[in-house]
């Protein structure tokens, strides 16, 4: 039997409030498969998020289901074993007091922070330790999140979701509020992680952290997925200029793609 897709979506209409987000759509990722998911404001790349973090669900049907690696229901700590999850929502959700190791042994309870009932193991502080090590922040340990700069406190985060050594990891937005040294190193990070065998799905507006290792784009636009397929058949002038709404160069350089206006 072939292995079971890493995302698997059928069908799914979904409601934020009284708003429909997406009406019978369907994506599917295969393990391994690194894929962009690039959209404007509002397109539904957040919403997407949370149905893939399992905090919403779609509307039951017979014919609509998301599966993550062939299940339809999770426990969230299973799940975020699998499936490692970095987004800058969950960054501010940290109490700024927070050190460093303790982001990291927070992935163990897919919290965020840590609870005195629930006090880590010797053996889940070894490993946050190596995985602070891996990432070349050791140093960051015993740093508070407010000492810390938002590229460390991202690798911090990063950690958090590497704990578990998961097969696939989302990034929301990766390089959000990070200058351009911290970009670009969190950038070659992700590039390291996808040369290790770590499937990366990134969900972005931003066209330029699009790493070389991701061969598949997705394009969304008010939830519907607009064009789907090989990054450089999808990541065109008249494709971006219909996503964003404005007319677009695209240029391609070393493997990575950037955008500039065109006039009018
Ligand atoms: N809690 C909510 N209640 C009602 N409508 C919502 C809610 N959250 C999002 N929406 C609407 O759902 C649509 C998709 O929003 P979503 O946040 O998923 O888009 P997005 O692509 O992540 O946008 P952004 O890039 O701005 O974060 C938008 O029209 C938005 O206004």
């Amino acid at each position: 039997m072939s292995a079971p897709a890493l995302i698997e979506i059928e069908d799914a209409d979904v409601f934020r409030g009284d708003t429909r987000v997406f009406e019978g759509l369907s994506l599917r990722i295969e393990q391994g498969e690194n894929t962009a998911i690039l959209g404007p404001n509002g397109a539904g790349k957040s919403t997407l998020l949370r149905l893939l973090s399992r905090e919403i669900y779609p509307v039951h049907r017979e014919s609509s289901h998301v599966r993550i690696l062939g299940r339809e229901r999770w426990e969230v700590s299973a799940l975020r074993r699998r499936l490692g999850l970095v987004s800058y929502e969950l960054q501010m959700a940290y109490p700024r007091g927070v050190r460093g190791c303790d982001v990291v042994l927070s992935g163990f309870f897919a919290s965020a922070g840590l609870h005195e009932h629930e006090p880590p193991t010797a053996a889940q502080r070894r490993r946050a330790e190596e995985v602070l090590g891996d990432l070349g922040v050791a140093h960051l340990g015993g740093k508070p999140i407010a000492e810390m700069s938002a590229g460390e406190q991202r690798r911090c985060l990063l950690g958090r979701a590497l704990v578990h050594d998961p097969e696939a990891l989302v990034f929301d937005e990766p390089t959000t509020s990070l200058d351009l040294k911290a970009a670009f190193e969190l950038i070659d990070l992700l590039r390291r992680l996808a040369q290790r065998g770590k499937t990366l799905i990134l969900v972005t507006h931003h066209v330029h952290e699009i790493p070389p290792e991701i061969g598949r784009v997705v394009l969304l636009r008010r939830g519907r997925v607009f064009a789907d397929g090989p990054k450089r058949a999808v990541l065109t002038d008249d494709n971006l200029s219909r996503l964003f709404d404005v007319p677009l160069t695209v240029v391609e350089r070393d493997g990575f793609f950037q955008v500039f206006p065109r006039s009018l």
